[in-house]
Protein backbone atom coordinates (compact mmCIF):
# COMPACT_ATOMS: atom_id res chain seq x y z
CA UNK A 1 0.00 0.00 0.00
CA UNK A 2 0.79 3.58 -0.71
CA UNK A 3 2.20 5.84 2.01
CA UNK A 4 -0.66 7.60 3.95
CA UNK A 5 -0.32 11.34 4.14
CA UNK A 6 -1.72 13.45 6.59
CA UNK A 7 -2.11 16.72 5.43
CA UNK A 8 -3.11 19.10 8.81
CA UNK A 9 -6.01 21.59 8.89
CA UNK A 10 -5.38 22.79 12.52
CA UNK A 11 -4.90 26.26 10.80
CA UNK A 12 -8.01 26.15 8.38
CA UNK A 13 -10.58 23.96 10.01
CA UNK A 14 -9.05 24.09 13.15
CA UNK A 15 -9.11 27.73 13.92
CA UNK A 16 -12.67 27.92 12.15
CA UNK A 17 -14.20 25.86 15.44
CA UNK A 18 -16.03 28.92 17.22
CA UNK A 19 -14.22 31.22 19.62
CA UNK A 20 -10.79 30.49 18.01
CA UNK A 21 -8.57 33.10 16.61
CA UNK A 22 -4.91 32.40 16.53
CA UNK A 23 -2.17 35.27 16.09
CA UNK A 24 0.12 35.21 13.90
CA UNK A 25 2.96 33.98 16.10
CA UNK A 26 0.30 31.05 17.14
CA UNK A 27 0.55 30.33 13.77
CA UNK A 28 3.79 30.49 13.03
CA UNK A 29 4.71 28.15 15.68
CA UNK A 30 1.68 25.45 15.16
CA UNK A 31 3.24 25.71 11.06
CA UNK A 32 6.47 25.06 12.48
CA UNK A 33 5.76 22.62 15.17
CA UNK A 34 3.90 20.19 12.72
CA UNK A 35 6.57 20.27 10.23
CA UNK A 36 9.23 19.62 12.76
CA UNK A 37 7.21 16.45 13.93
CA UNK A 38 7.10 15.57 10.20
CA UNK A 39 3.47 16.70 8.64
CA UNK A 40 4.11 16.48 4.83
CA UNK A 41 1.25 18.66 4.38
CA UNK A 42 -0.27 21.13 6.10
CA UNK A 43 -3.56 23.43 5.13
CA UNK A 44 -2.28 27.23 6.17
CA UNK A 45 -5.24 29.01 6.10
CA UNK A 46 -7.61 30.81 3.52
CA UNK A 47 -6.24 33.84 2.00
CA UNK A 48 -9.63 35.19 0.60
CA UNK A 49 -10.70 36.10 4.35
CA UNK A 50 -8.19 39.24 4.06
CA UNK A 51 -4.94 41.14 5.32
CA UNK A 52 -4.46 39.40 8.69
CA UNK A 53 -5.32 36.20 6.98
CA UNK A 54 -2.72 36.67 4.17
CA UNK A 55 0.20 38.31 6.15
CA UNK A 56 -0.03 34.92 8.39
CA UNK A 57 -0.06 32.55 4.67
CA UNK A 58 2.79 34.95 3.41
CA UNK A 59 4.90 34.58 6.81
CA UNK A 60 4.28 30.60 7.23
CA UNK A 61 5.32 30.48 3.09
CA UNK A 62 8.55 32.43 4.25
CA UNK A 63 9.65 29.98 6.70
CA UNK A 64 10.65 27.29 4.21
CA UNK A 65 9.16 24.63 5.72
CA UNK A 66 9.64 20.82 4.53
CA UNK A 67 5.72 20.52 4.64
CA UNK A 68 3.95 21.15 1.44
CA UNK A 69 1.89 24.10 1.99
CA UNK A 70 -1.64 23.98 0.57
CA UNK A 71 -4.73 27.22 0.43
CA UNK A 72 -7.66 26.53 0.86
CA UNK A 73 -10.53 28.31 -1.71
CA UNK A 74 -14.17 28.49 -3.09
CA UNK A 75 -14.47 28.06 -6.35
CA UNK A 76 -14.13 31.65 -7.12
CA UNK A 77 -10.75 33.10 -9.12
CA UNK A 78 -10.34 36.35 -6.84
CA UNK A 79 -9.94 33.35 -4.05
CA UNK A 80 -6.91 32.08 -6.03
CA UNK A 81 -5.14 34.94 -6.96
CA UNK A 82 -5.35 35.82 -3.07
CA UNK A 83 -3.65 32.36 -2.18
CA UNK A 84 -1.54 32.72 -5.10
CA UNK A 85 -0.50 36.78 -3.88
CA UNK A 86 0.89 34.54 -0.44
CA UNK A 87 3.28 32.71 -2.43
CA UNK A 88 1.03 29.24 -2.08
CA UNK A 89 2.25 26.86 -4.86
CA UNK A 90 -0.82 24.43 -3.67
CA UNK A 91 -4.30 25.34 -3.33
CA UNK A 92 -7.65 23.52 -2.32
CA UNK A 93 -10.21 24.20 -4.29
CA UNK A 94 -13.92 23.45 -2.76
CA UNK A 95 -17.22 23.66 -4.26
CA UNK A 96 -20.61 21.89 -2.63
CA UNK A 97 -21.84 18.15 -3.82
CA UNK A 98 -25.24 17.58 -2.27
CA UNK A 99 -28.52 18.59 -3.27
CA UNK A 100 -28.92 20.54 -0.03
CA UNK A 101 -25.46 22.68 -0.02
CA UNK A 102 -26.50 23.75 -4.09
CA UNK A 103 -29.85 24.55 -3.73
CA UNK A 104 -28.96 26.80 -0.19
CA UNK A 105 -26.03 28.12 -1.56
CA UNK A 106 -26.78 28.20 -5.62
CA UNK A 107 -30.40 27.53 -5.74
CA UNK A 108 -30.20 24.01 -7.25
CA UNK A 109 -27.73 25.40 -10.01
CA UNK A 110 -25.65 22.45 -10.35
CA UNK A 111 -24.13 23.26 -14.00
CA UNK A 112 -22.99 26.98 -12.22
CA UNK A 113 -21.44 25.16 -9.72
CA UNK A 114 -19.60 22.88 -12.34
CA UNK A 115 -18.99 25.99 -14.24
CA UNK A 116 -17.45 27.62 -11.37
CA UNK A 117 -15.05 24.83 -10.71
CA UNK A 118 -13.75 24.76 -14.16
CA UNK A 119 -13.32 28.48 -14.23
CA UNK A 120 -11.33 27.92 -10.94
CA UNK A 121 -9.62 25.22 -11.77
CA UNK A 122 -7.92 26.05 -15.43
CA UNK A 123 -7.35 29.42 -13.96
CA UNK A 124 -5.39 27.55 -10.86
CA UNK A 125 -3.62 25.37 -13.12
CA UNK A 126 -2.40 27.83 -15.72
CA UNK A 127 -0.56 29.64 -12.52
CA UNK A 128 1.00 26.28 -12.48
CA UNK A 129 -0.04 25.26 -9.38
CA UNK A 130 -0.83 21.53 -7.49
CA UNK A 131 -4.88 21.66 -7.51
CA UNK A 132 -7.01 19.62 -5.04
CA UNK A 133 -10.60 19.37 -5.01
CA UNK A 134 -13.06 18.94 -2.38
CA UNK A 135 -16.75 18.01 -2.42
CA UNK A 136 -17.97 20.03 0.39
CA UNK A 137 -21.24 17.27 2.47
CA UNK A 138 -19.60 14.77 -0.60
CA UNK A 139 -21.74 12.01 2.30
CA UNK A 140 -24.89 13.18 1.55
CA UNK A 141 -24.22 13.81 -2.20
CA UNK A 142 -26.12 11.77 -4.97
CA UNK A 143 -23.61 8.74 -5.55
CA UNK A 144 -23.74 9.22 -9.12
CA UNK A 145 -23.98 13.07 -9.26
CA UNK A 146 -20.74 13.37 -6.96
CA UNK A 147 -18.47 10.47 -8.81
CA UNK A 148 -19.48 12.39 -12.47
CA UNK A 149 -17.96 15.89 -10.59
CA UNK A 150 -15.32 14.15 -9.78
CA UNK A 151 -14.38 12.48 -13.19
CA UNK A 152 -14.99 15.88 -14.76
CA UNK A 153 -12.49 17.22 -12.16
CA UNK A 154 -10.05 14.62 -12.95
CA UNK A 155 -10.44 15.39 -16.84
CA UNK A 156 -9.87 19.48 -16.16
CA UNK A 157 -6.68 18.34 -14.47
CA UNK A 158 -7.22 17.93 -10.83
CA UNK A 159 -4.36 15.90 -8.73
CA UNK A 160 -6.42 14.86 -5.59
CA UNK A 161 -10.14 14.45 -4.41
CA UNK A 162 -11.11 15.64 -0.90
CA UNK A 163 -14.20 13.47 0.31
CA UNK A 164 -16.09 15.83 3.08
CA UNK A 165 -18.01 14.34 5.50
CA UNK A 166 -19.17 17.63 6.35
CA UNK A 167 -21.88 17.04 8.93
CA UNK A 168 -20.12 14.19 10.48
CA UNK A 169 -22.98 11.69 9.38
CA UNK A 170 -21.28 8.40 8.33
CA UNK A 171 -20.37 5.52 9.95
CA UNK A 172 -17.03 3.23 9.25
CA UNK A 173 -18.92 0.66 7.00
CA UNK A 174 -21.20 3.43 4.93
CA UNK A 175 -17.66 5.46 4.65
CA UNK A 176 -15.88 2.22 3.75
CA UNK A 177 -18.47 1.77 0.96
CA UNK A 178 -18.49 4.78 -0.59
CA UNK A 179 -14.53 5.37 -0.44
CA UNK A 180 -13.76 2.40 -2.05
CA UNK A 181 -16.20 3.08 -5.06
CA UNK A 182 -14.66 6.29 -5.12
CA UNK A 183 -11.10 4.84 -5.67
CA UNK A 184 -12.25 2.18 -7.54
CA UNK A 185 -13.17 4.41 -9.70
CA UNK A 186 -10.63 7.52 -10.07
CA UNK A 187 -7.09 8.05 -11.20
CA UNK A 188 -6.51 10.99 -8.78
CA UNK A 189 -6.06 9.91 -4.97
CA UNK A 190 -8.20 10.16 -2.05
CA UNK A 191 -7.87 12.44 0.88
CA UNK A 192 -10.78 12.05 4.02
CA UNK A 193 -12.22 14.99 5.73
CA UNK A 194 -14.43 13.57 8.73
CA UNK A 195 -16.35 15.16 11.39
CA UNK A 196 -16.73 13.94 14.82
CA UNK A 197 -20.48 14.99 15.26
CA UNK A 198 -21.73 11.23 16.21
CA UNK A 199 -18.02 11.07 17.53
CA UNK A 200 -16.73 8.86 14.77
CA UNK A 201 -14.57 11.05 12.94
CA UNK A 202 -11.34 9.23 13.67
CA UNK A 203 -13.27 5.75 13.23
CA UNK A 204 -14.24 7.37 9.50
CA UNK A 205 -10.95 8.49 8.77
CA UNK A 206 -9.18 4.89 9.09
CA UNK A 207 -12.43 3.34 7.20
CA UNK A 208 -11.72 5.71 4.39
CA UNK A 209 -7.64 5.19 4.61
CA UNK A 210 -8.83 1.26 4.60
CA UNK A 211 -10.58 1.58 1.82
CA UNK A 212 -8.13 2.85 -0.19
CA UNK A 213 -7.82 6.55 0.71
CA UNK A 214 -4.43 8.14 0.51
CA UNK A 215 -4.28 11.37 2.20
CA UNK A 216 -6.37 12.46 5.11
CA UNK A 217 -7.46 15.90 7.07
CA UNK A 218 -6.54 15.99 10.95
CA UNK A 219 -6.31 18.39 13.65
CA UNK A 220 -4.62 18.83 16.48
CA UNK A 221 -6.56 17.88 19.30
CA UNK A 222 -9.52 17.14 16.82
CA UNK A 223 -9.94 21.06 17.14
CA UNK A 224 -12.99 22.17 14.30
CA UNK A 225 -16.19 23.09 13.32
CA UNK A 226 -18.68 22.14 15.91
CA UNK A 227 -17.61 18.51 17.39
CA UNK A 228 -14.54 19.18 15.32
CA UNK A 229 -12.06 16.88 13.39
CA UNK A 230 -10.31 13.75 13.17
CA UNK A 231 -7.80 14.49 15.80
CA UNK A 232 -4.11 13.80 14.19
CA UNK A 233 -2.85 12.30 17.24
CA UNK A 234 -5.10 9.87 17.09
CA UNK A 235 -4.61 9.20 13.73
CA UNK A 236 -1.47 8.76 13.94
CA UNK A 237 -1.15 6.75 16.25
CA UNK A 238 -4.48 4.64 15.17
CA UNK A 239 -2.29 3.71 12.23
CA UNK A 240 0.64 3.26 14.06
CA UNK A 241 -0.77 0.52 16.45
CA UNK A 242 -3.65 -0.67 14.75
CA UNK A 243 -2.89 -0.74 11.12
CA UNK A 244 0.94 -1.04 11.68
CA UNK A 245 1.69 1.91 9.40
CA UNK A 246 4.36 4.19 10.11
CA UNK A 247 3.87 7.35 9.17
CA UNK A 248 7.42 8.75 10.00
CA UNK A 249 6.05 11.24 12.20
CA UNK A 250 7.76 12.19 15.43
CA UNK A 251 4.75 10.84 17.88
CA UNK A 252 7.03 11.82 21.02
CA UNK A 253 6.00 15.26 20.60
CA UNK A 254 2.35 14.55 20.15
CA UNK A 255 1.83 15.88 23.55
CA UNK A 256 3.69 18.64 23.03
CA UNK A 257 1.89 20.14 20.18
CA UNK A 258 -1.49 19.42 21.91
CA UNK A 259 -0.72 21.52 24.47
CA UNK A 260 0.48 24.39 22.02
CA UNK A 261 -2.71 23.88 20.03
CA UNK A 262 -4.84 24.07 23.55
CA UNK A 263 -3.28 27.11 24.96
CA UNK A 264 -3.56 29.04 21.23
CA UNK A 265 -7.11 27.63 20.73
CA UNK A 266 -8.37 28.89 24.46
CA UNK A 267 -9.59 25.44 24.87
CA UNK A 268 -8.55 22.88 27.05
CA UNK A 269 -9.22 19.39 26.67
CA UNK A 270 -10.98 17.09 28.97
CA UNK A 271 -8.64 14.11 30.84
CA UNK A 272 -10.43 11.52 29.19
CA UNK A 273 -9.65 12.80 25.74
CA UNK A 274 -8.11 9.89 23.66
CA UNK A 275 -4.32 9.90 23.40
CA UNK A 276 -3.47 13.10 24.87
CA UNK A 277 -5.47 13.54 27.87
CA UNK A 278 -3.86 14.21 31.26
CA UNK A 279 -5.54 10.81 32.30
CA UNK A 280 -4.66 8.26 29.40
CA UNK A 281 -1.98 6.73 31.55
CA UNK A 282 -3.38 7.73 35.21
CA UNK A 283 -3.91 4.43 37.41
CA UNK A 284 -6.00 4.94 40.58
CA UNK A 285 -7.92 1.77 40.65
CA UNK A 286 -7.07 -1.10 42.82
CA UNK A 287 -6.93 -3.99 40.34
CA UNK A 288 -5.28 -1.62 37.26
CA UNK A 289 -2.96 -0.46 39.20
CA UNK A 290 -1.89 -3.81 40.55
CA UNK A 291 -1.63 -5.04 37.07
CA UNK A 292 0.08 -1.96 35.49
CA UNK A 293 2.91 -2.68 38.55
CA UNK A 294 3.69 -5.77 37.11
CA UNK A 295 3.35 -5.22 33.86
CA UNK A 296 1.95 -1.88 32.19
CA UNK A 297 0.74 -3.30 29.40
CA UNK A 298 -1.87 -5.06 31.68
CA UNK A 299 -3.95 -1.95 31.00
CA UNK A 300 -1.84 0.37 28.66
CA UNK A 301 -2.05 0.00 24.51
CA UNK A 302 1.43 1.52 24.10
CA UNK A 303 3.74 2.94 26.76
CA UNK A 304 3.30 6.58 27.54
CA UNK A 305 7.13 7.67 26.43
CA UNK A 306 5.64 7.35 22.74
CA UNK A 307 3.60 10.20 22.85
CA UNK A 308 5.70 11.89 25.45
CA UNK A 309 4.14 11.74 28.46
CA UNK A 310 4.68 9.78 32.15
CA UNK A 311 2.88 7.14 33.76
CA UNK A 312 0.96 8.24 37.06
CA UNK A 313 -0.14 6.32 39.75
CA UNK A 314 -2.21 7.81 41.77
CA UNK A 315 -4.84 6.71 44.93
CA UNK A 316 -8.21 7.24 45.22
CA UNK A 317 -11.62 6.13 46.24
CA UNK A 318 -10.76 3.07 44.20
CA UNK A 319 -7.44 2.50 44.66
CA UNK A 320 -5.84 -1.42 46.53
CA UNK A 321 -3.34 -2.31 49.14
CA UNK A 322 -0.63 -2.94 46.20
CA UNK A 323 -0.66 0.55 44.89
CA UNK A 324 -0.80 2.39 47.92
CA UNK A 325 2.17 0.15 50.19
CA UNK A 326 4.41 0.72 46.50
CA UNK A 327 3.96 4.30 46.59
CA UNK A 328 4.56 4.46 50.31
CA UNK A 329 7.60 2.24 49.51
CA UNK A 330 8.70 4.50 47.10
CA UNK A 331 8.80 7.58 50.27
CA UNK A 332 10.65 4.78 53.04
CA UNK A 333 6.92 3.66 54.03
CA UNK A 334 6.61 -0.24 55.29
CA UNK A 335 2.92 -0.64 56.57
CA UNK A 336 1.56 -4.16 57.93
CA UNK A 337 -1.57 -5.32 56.65
CA UNK A 338 -3.99 -4.16 58.91
CA UNK A 339 -2.05 -0.57 59.22
CA UNK A 340 -2.55 -0.43 55.34
CA UNK A 341 -5.76 -1.19 55.30
CA UNK A 342 -6.52 1.54 57.97
CA UNK A 343 -4.22 4.04 55.57
CA UNK A 344 -6.41 2.93 52.24
CA UNK A 345 -10.07 3.57 54.16
CA UNK A 346 -8.91 6.84 55.67
CA UNK A 347 -7.56 7.58 51.51
CA UNK A 348 -10.88 6.38 50.73
CA UNK A 349 -13.01 8.91 52.67
CA UNK A 350 -10.72 11.52 52.31
CA UNK A 351 -11.05 11.08 48.22
CA UNK A 352 -14.71 11.13 48.59
CA UNK A 353 -14.64 14.34 50.43
CA UNK A 354 -12.06 15.91 48.18
CA UNK A 355 -13.92 14.53 45.24
CA UNK A 356 -10.98 13.26 43.31
CA UNK A 357 -7.33 11.09 43.92
CA UNK A 358 -5.22 12.33 46.54
CA UNK A 359 -1.48 13.89 46.25
CA UNK A 360 1.60 12.36 47.64
CA UNK A 361 1.74 15.19 50.43
CA UNK A 362 -1.73 14.58 51.21
CA UNK A 363 -1.20 10.71 51.28
CA UNK A 364 1.86 11.45 53.37
CA UNK A 365 -0.21 13.56 55.74
CA UNK A 366 -3.16 11.14 56.13
CA UNK A 367 -0.08 8.03 56.78
CA UNK A 368 1.19 10.63 59.73
CA UNK A 369 -2.56 11.15 61.27
CA UNK A 370 -3.70 7.14 61.13
CA UNK A 371 -0.53 6.00 63.14
C1 LIG B 1 -17.28 23.21 5.22
C2 LIG B 1 -16.27 24.33 5.36
O1 LIG B 1 -15.62 24.38 6.37
S1 LIG B 1 -16.10 25.40 4.13
C3 LIG B 1 -15.00 26.63 4.73
C4 LIG B 1 -15.75 27.61 5.59
N1 LIG B 1 -14.86 28.59 6.11
C5 LIG B 1 -15.21 29.85 6.28
O2 LIG B 1 -16.30 30.28 5.91
C6 LIG B 1 -14.21 30.76 6.93
C7 LIG B 1 -13.71 31.86 6.02
N2 LIG B 1 -14.76 32.55 5.36
C8 LIG B 1 -14.77 33.92 5.18
O3 LIG B 1 -13.92 34.64 5.66
C9 LIG B 1 -15.87 34.49 4.36
O4 LIG B 1 -16.99 33.61 4.39
C10 LIG B 1 -15.42 34.71 2.88
C11 LIG B 1 -14.32 35.76 2.84
C12 LIG B 1 -14.92 33.43 2.24
C13 LIG B 1 -16.61 35.19 2.05
O5 LIG B 1 -17.18 36.24 2.77
P1 LIG B 1 -18.43 37.09 2.25
O6 LIG B 1 -18.13 37.65 0.90
O7 LIG B 1 -18.77 38.06 3.32
O8 LIG B 1 -19.62 36.03 2.01
P2 LIG B 1 -20.39 35.08 3.02
O9 LIG B 1 -19.42 34.34 3.87
O10 LIG B 1 -21.44 35.84 3.77
O11 LIG B 1 -21.15 34.11 2.01
C14 LIG B 1 -20.46 33.12 1.29
C15 LIG B 1 -20.44 33.43 -0.20
O12 LIG B 1 -19.57 32.47 -0.83
C16 LIG B 1 -20.35 31.66 -1.75
N3 LIG B 1 -19.81 30.32 -1.69
C17 LIG B 1 -19.92 29.44 -0.69
N4 LIG B 1 -19.22 28.32 -0.98
C18 LIG B 1 -18.66 28.55 -2.19
C19 LIG B 1 -17.83 27.77 -2.99
N5 LIG B 1 -17.42 26.57 -2.60
N6 LIG B 1 -17.43 28.27 -4.18
C20 LIG B 1 -17.83 29.50 -4.59
N7 LIG B 1 -18.62 30.30 -3.84
C21 LIG B 1 -19.04 29.81 -2.65
C22 LIG B 1 -21.77 31.77 -1.24
O13 LIG B 1 -22.69 31.44 -2.24
C23 LIG B 1 -21.79 33.26 -0.86
O14 LIG B 1 -21.81 33.97 -2.06
P3 LIG B 1 -22.54 35.41 -2.28
O15 LIG B 1 -21.82 36.37 -1.44
O16 LIG B 1 -22.38 35.68 -3.74
O17 LIG B 1 -23.95 35.19 -1.87
O1 LIG C 1 -12.38 21.34 1.67
C1 LIG C 1 -13.56 21.22 1.45
O2 LIG C 1 -13.98 20.97 0.35
C2 LIG C 1 -14.54 21.44 2.55
C3 LIG C 1 -13.87 21.09 3.80
C4 LIG C 1 -14.65 21.15 5.04
O3 LIG C 1 -14.20 21.79 5.95
C5 LIG C 1 -15.84 20.33 5.23
O4 LIG C 1 -16.49 19.91 4.29
O5 LIG C 1 -16.16 20.08 6.41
Amino acid sequence: MDQVVINDTTLRDGEQAAGVAFNLEEKIAIAKFLDAIGVPEIEIGIAAMGEAEQQAIASIVDLGLQAHLLGWNRAVIADIQASIACGLKRVHISIPVSAIQIGAKFQGKWQLVWQKLKDSLSFALDQGLFVSIGGEDSSRADEQFLLDTILSAQEWGASRFRFCDTVGILDPFTTYDKVKKLVTSLSIPVEMHTHNDFGLATANALAGIQAGALSVNTTVNGLGERAGNAALEEVVMALKHLSKMDLSIDTRRLLEISQLVATASGYGLPPWKAIVGENTFAHESGIHAHGVLQNPHTYEPFAPEEIGRERRLVVGKHSGRHLLSNLLQQHGIILNHEETQSVLNAVRQESMQKKRSLTTQELLSLVAHTQ
